[in-house]
């Protein structure tokens, strides 16, 4: 069953930005930028949201990729355990989605962690979801390998965001 934020942090508009703001030498910056469209897709497939890519200033969902202490009070831990972190929609840092650059982050094989799925999985919380305690549903706390060409976006993920959108 899916939860969302204290409050119901949700954006307050439809039409949102975001922007790759560095990469992981773990893959060729075409592939980052394919996962990172498809993960945002997910979302928007089933919702009224839309996003925009920036290359310069804010936008509303900042991408980055960094290690440890990376100055927002949530340092990165090395390799596994904690694969990445994103706030929820609030002002500022609020939908920013960052990446542990710790881990070897794969485009498509189903070794590692599949970019594309824990960024889809961030781009939840970046919309105002918390963890699922569905055991299936992709806002489920621990990371799960499925096959990303077969990919469907699990009912319990679609009820939250519909919840919220
Ligand atoms: C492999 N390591 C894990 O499964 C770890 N879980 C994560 O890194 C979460 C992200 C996954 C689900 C993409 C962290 N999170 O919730 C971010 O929003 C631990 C369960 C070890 C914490
Ligand atoms: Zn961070
Ligand atoms: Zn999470």
């Amino acid at each position: 069953a899916y939860s969302t934020f204290q409050g119901d942090y949700k954006w307050k508009k439809h039409d949102l930005t975001y922007r790759i703001e560095n990469y992981t030498p773990d893959m060729s910056e075409a592939e980052v930028d394919d996962s990172i469209k498809r993960a945002l897709q997910v979302w928007a497939d089933v919702t009224p949201l839309r996003f925009t890519r920036i290359y310069s200033g804010t936008a509303d969902i900042m991408i980055s990729f960094s290690v440890r202490d990376h100055g927002d009070g949530y340092p990165f831990d090395g390799p596994n355990g904690f694969l990445a972190h994103a706030f929820p929609p609030f002002e500022g840092i609020g939908g920013d989605a960052h990446f542990d650059d710790d881990e070897k982050f794969l485009y498509r094989s189903p070794h590692g962690y599949n970019l594309f799925l824990v960024a889809a999985h961030e781009f939840g919380h970046s919309l105002g979801l918390e963890h699922s305690q569905d055991p299936g549903a992709l806002m489920y706390p621990t990371y799960v390998y499925r096959d990303i060409d077969t990919f469907v976006l699990p009912k319990d993920d679609v009820d939250g965001i519909q919840y919220l959108y």
